[in-house]
């Protein structure tokens, strides 16, 4: 169903149907916030299924490659939003790479931490531990090369904001972190890639000819850089961005996917 916010602008329409033309595409998209709406569990995010459907539909055409760059790792991004293994998945904001739909010989890439980043990040991880057992509500999230303390499910906004605060210090007294700020979230990586690096390999490992970025929030900007002059950024929400197009929610990005999954069925012929 349409909404009255969805109503495309000309210049939107015209990005897409010239998207859509290219002869080799790549479409990637952030996950949480952008083909997911929030959950208070991260482990309940699921994409829209119009947006699921629809780049179901696009991995499945001819010279046309769907791209996941996301903070989520891989294993999550397997198990959630590519179960018909037809999508590259860039997980841990561009540090790991699955590149399965283009052949074994594609060049992924795996997270091997070493003893100095181990260190590091048990640190963080009982930094975590530690700010948790302070903030009843707060939360945990351990991933192969970081960690992040939620504090969605804290009632108390003020408490929440005081938590992330609180988690921002104890980061930055630590060395060997990269930190991330996010959506009631506060992340850090012993690691420094970034989703500018999710971008660039994935139009690298395809040769696309144009490509479309989708995202939400704050890290969603390194890969909004890194795109092309022939590429199209998009941003989800109302925060600020260097994209120069925007929709105002998942659910309006889902309507809009099953829009640009015909015009590119349309373009193939
Ligand atoms: O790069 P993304 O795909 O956007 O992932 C960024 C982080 O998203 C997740 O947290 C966010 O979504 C959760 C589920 O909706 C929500 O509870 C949380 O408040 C949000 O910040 C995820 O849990 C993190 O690991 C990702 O790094």
């Amino acid at each position: 169903m349409s909404s009255p916010d969805d109503a495309l602008s000309p210049e939107l329409l015209e990005a897409l149907r010239r998207l859509a033309k290219a002869p080799v595409l790549l479409a990637a998209f952030d996950f949480d916030g952008t083909l997911a709406p929030f959950t208070v569990d991260p482990q309940d995010s699921r994409a829209l299924p119009e947006a699921q459907e629809a780049l179901d539909r696009l991995a499945a055409m001819e010279r046309t490659h769907v791209g996941i760059i996301s903070g989520r790792d891989l294993g999550f991004l397997r198990s959630v939003v590519d179960k018909d293994r037809t999508k590259l998945l860039s997980g841990s904001h561009g540090a790991e790479l699955d590149l399965h739909p283009l052949g074994p010989d594609a060049g992924d890439t795996t997270i091997r931490l070493s003893g100095e980043q181990l260190v590091a990040l048990d640190r963080a991880v009982d930094a975590v531990r530690e700010v948790v057992d302070r903030y009843p509500g707060a939360k945990a999230e351990l991933k192969p090369a970081g960690v992040c303390l939620h504090t969605r499910p804290m009632e108390d906004q003020s408490l929440s904001d005081q938590a992330l605060a609180e988690m921002l210090g104890r980061f930055e007294a630590l060395d060997g972190l990269r930190i991330t700020p996010g959506q009631q979230v506060m992340e850090c990586s012993v690691l420094s890639a970034t989703k500018g690096e999710g971008v660039e390999a994935l139009i690298r490992a395809t040769g696309a000819d144009a490509a479309l970025f989708v995202g939400d929030d704050v890290t969603d900007e390194d890969g909004m850089r890194a795109l092309r002059p022939q590429d199209v950024g998009l941003k989800v929400g109302d925060k600020e961005t260097v994209a120069p197009f925007r929709v105002a929610s998942p659910e309006a990005l889902g309507r809009l996917l099953t829009q640009f999954a015909q015009l590119r069925a349309d373009a193939l012929g």
